[in-house]
């Protein structure tokens, strides 16, 4: 199969199937031949697309009479990977992309292939002028630039005002990088570092944490020597930050209430070296097979897995655990970068999270010994989810206070105060929210 037809499938996936870009494009491409050289191209087409689709419908509808809105998904969709290879790629030939195109058109809606010609060919005739954007409401001009939901974007410019809303934009178009947490069980950074460069990858240590390694061009990783036996994780600098900050002693009880993949779990029970428990449970049945295959990759054998709902109180827990972590879910605004879809949530598709985390901390709560920690985090950057749930959390329960944040060093003024709010735009990594808590009595 060729990279258009494969980031066709991938695209239709996710908008007719609402299935995740990350999760699709794994799909396709373990069930279809595709050559790694179009597997690439297939990705950015996939991606381009998904991260302007609002701003590919404002030009396509410049010039069809027919609105996108209107139009079957198919022709939507070819005619939205067209456009994007045009006038957004600059390593396509525009014959390249408008023939391609058509020929998608033609297999899966012959009809319509005369139409998508036309357009594809009009918008090459105004390229200088197509893109612009004529509106003058910031809220809705960058909710097209960007291709947002606008209501986000109102409630970006009324928190952090036009320029940094703008910014945090730009940031969630980037590309993100890679990087990986070391096994510290294993290996040590600078072996690691070294190994890869052995198989002609580069890869970096990371300032902000010791475990860090940013590499690039890393492929195919399920058959990496490196990751088969279990030298390292991928995993987000900011989600690193969650482990780092909680980390647990040797020989203590860990509690992660919402922990698939295991990334965070995984990390705290290598932090305590093997020993102790980690107990990681999480409410999907697949999700928790992951975390019992990573840990097993990565010679993990202090974590015990249990399917469970962490909004459901568990008299069996209270006061058992030294640590709780609860990265609850959330709508995950700090990790556009890597799944674009988020941009579109609707704001009641979010407006319930707030109730559920309260319910998550509330347990959590509950199940930490006197003295022991409570951490609360998040992948979004929305304060009703963050800062605004533990300041009620913590107005509510004189046992707890929020303590300062000692294990990195990322935004002095706030973790003295207990918390970390990480931005893509400032951080240059995911957005997180963090916070830590004692259980004082
Ligand atoms: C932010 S993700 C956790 C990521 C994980 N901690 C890691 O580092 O790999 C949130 C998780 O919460 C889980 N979840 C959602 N609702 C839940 C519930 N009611 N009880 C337990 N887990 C839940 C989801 O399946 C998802 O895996």
């Amino acid at each position: 199969m060729n990279a258009r037809e494969a980031a066709f499938k991938i695209l239709c996936d996710v908008e007719i199937n609402k299935n995740y870009s990350n999760m699709a494009i794994n799909r396709i491409f373990r069930e279809n031949d595709i050559k790694t050289r179009e597997k690439g191209l297939a990705t950015e087409i996939v991606y381009g697309v998904i991260e302007n689709k609002k701003y590919l419908d404002y030009i396509i509808n410049k010039l069809s009479k027919i609105k996108t809105k209107n139009m079957s998904s198919f022709v939507r969709i070819i005619l939205r990977m067209g456009t994007y290879q045009i006038l957004f790629l600059d390593n396509i030939q525009d014959y390249a992309a408008v023939n391609e195109t058509v020929k998608l058109a033609v297999k899966y809606d012959r009809k319509s292939s005369g139409f998508v010609n036309a357009i594809l060919k009009n918008e090459i005739r105004q390229r200088n002028t197509i893109k612009e954007i004529d509106i003058k409401d910031p809220a809705r001009r960058l909710a097209v630039k960007y291709s947002y939901q606008q209501w986000i974007i109102e409630e970006w410019i009324q928190k952090f005002g036009e320029e940094f809303t703008e910014e945090l934009l730009e940031s969630g178009n980037e590309r993100p990088e890679m990087y990986l947490r070391v096994n510290t069980l294993k290996t040590d950074r600078d072996t690691l570092i070294k190994e890869f460069k052995k198989d002609g990858i580069n890869a970096y240590p990371v300032a902000m944490m010791d475990e860090a390694v940013r590499v690039e061009g890393l492929k195919g990783i399920d058959k990496n020597r490196l990751y088969l036996s279990g030298m390292f994780t991928v995993q987000d600098v900011s989600s690193m930050l969650v482990g780092k900050i909680a980390s647990p002693k040797e020989n203590s009880k860990v509690l992660d209430m919402c922990s698939a993949p295991g990334g965070k779990t995984t990390h705290m029970a290598t932090i305590m070296n093997n020993t102790g428990k980690v107990v990681a449970r999480d409410v999907f049945d697949h999700k928790i097979k992951l975390i019992k295959s990573t840990a097993h990759r990565l010679g993990l054998k202090n974590i015990d897995v249990e399917k469970f709902d962490a909004t459901e109180f568990d008299k069996e827990s209270v006061e058992k655990f030294d640590y709780v972590l609860t990265d609850v879910p959330c709508s995950g605004f700090g990790i556009i970068r890597r799944k674009p879809e988020i941009k579109y949530k609707s704001r009641e598709e979010v407006s319930e999270l707030p109730v559920i985390q309260k319910k998550i901390l509330e347990n959590a709560s509950k199940y930490v010994k006197p003295g022991g920690t409570l951490i609360y985090s998040t992948c979004t950057v929305q304060d009703s989810e963050n800062i605004e749930i533990v300041e009620e959390f913590i107005k509510e329960h004189e046992e707890f206070s929020m303590v300062p944040i000692t294990e990195v060093n990322v935004d002095l003024e706030e973790q003295e105060k207990g918390y970390l709010k990480i931005y893509p735009n400032i951080h240059g990594i995911d957005g997180f929210f963090i916070a830590k808590m004692k259980k004082m009595r």
